[in-house]
């Protein structure tokens, strides 16, 4: 879905790189370089839709998300930050996808146009998190998209995150979709329990599995001609996820079955949380090829 790609209020801050909003009042980046394409929405810190040099798009965006600065936005790669999943006291997944990011910097090089989001407790520091952190979105546009995703404890203690960069993939038929390189044993959370899989496998929706154990590359192989590679560094975990039938009120029937998500996760052992010193940060970083 390409509807909402209209750029209002647009200012070019460096060479093909604009700050605007969408006509919903979205504020986002849009980049266009050499490269491919990129839009970014700084409500939540999120790439919507990368499109390379080839004219494919890798990332699916639901038809029915309302791209309203309330709701988290449906699709792109939204962060999952301080923690993924569900949590007493706080929303699922966490703020970070339905805060205001700010953007820091835009650095076009020779290779590559890089776009810089921040997010910090200066900002934002909710009741049920109050501690000292920042967030720093790295978004790369060269002859690959370079996600980085960097958190830094700035508080006076030790806190426990988990994270996940949650990237919704655009396939041309989510059964049709083979996916190599997730590894053999998941946490499968619909049923509560550690299954054991094949290497390589097409997802029959639904499924939400905790991959344990994935290698740094995961192919998704979208049809017989094409495949997107996705390397993943930081990550001790990767979650494949699609509703199936039963499919929450931002998605469709119309566009479900090009919907894939493959995400890069950093959860912990046991998923138990990663803990932070005072003055340490952490990667987590995806590589969209
Ligand atoms: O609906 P959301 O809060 O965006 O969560 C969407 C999905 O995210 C992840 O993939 C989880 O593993 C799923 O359990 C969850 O349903």
């Amino acid at each position: 879905m390409t509807h909402w790609k209209k750029l209002v209020n647009s200012v070019e801050i460096e060479t093909g790189v604009y700050q605007g909003n969408l006509d919903t009042g979205l504020p986002v980046v849009f980049a266009k370089t050499e490269h491919g394409e990129l839009w970014i929405s700084l409500f939540g810190g999120q790439v919507l839709s990368y499109i390379p040099k080839d004219g494919l798009e890798r990332f699916w965006l639901s038809q029915n998300s309302k791209l309203d600065q309330i709701a988290p936005i449906r699709g792109g790669v939204p962060i999952c930050w301080p923690w993924f999943g569900a949590r007493e006291g706080g929303p699922n997944h966490g703020f970070a996808r339905t805060a205001s990011w700010k953007l820091d910097q835009v650095k076009v090089g020779i290779t590559s146009t890089r776009i810089t989001l921040v997010l910090s407790d200066e900002v934002f520091r909710p009741s049920y998190w109050p501690e000292g952190y920042e967030l720093q979105l790295d978004v790369e546009l060269g002859q690959q998209l370079t996600l980085t995703l960097t958190c830094h404890n700035c508080g006076l203690s030790p806190w426990s995150f988990s994270a996940a960069l949650h990237s919704y993939f655009r396939v041309d038929n989510t059964t049709e979709t083979m996916i190599c390189g997730a590894g053999t044993r998941y946490h499968d959370k619909l049923i509560g329990q550690t299954s054991i899989g094949q290497a390589q496998f097409a997802p029959v929706p639904p499924l939400d599995r905790i991959y344990t154990h994935p290698d740094d590359t995961i192919e998704i192989k979208v049809n017989q001609a094409c495949s997107w590679n996705l390397e993943q560094q930081g990550h001790d975990a990767s979650v494949i996820w699609h509703p199936g039938p039963k499919m929450p009120s931002d998605m469709s029937q119309m566009d479900a079955d090009q919907m894939l998500c493959v995400e890069t996760a950093a959860l912990g052992a046991q998923q138990s949380g990663i803990i932070l010193v005072p003055g340490e940060a952490y990667q987590l970083i995806q590589r969209i090829r």
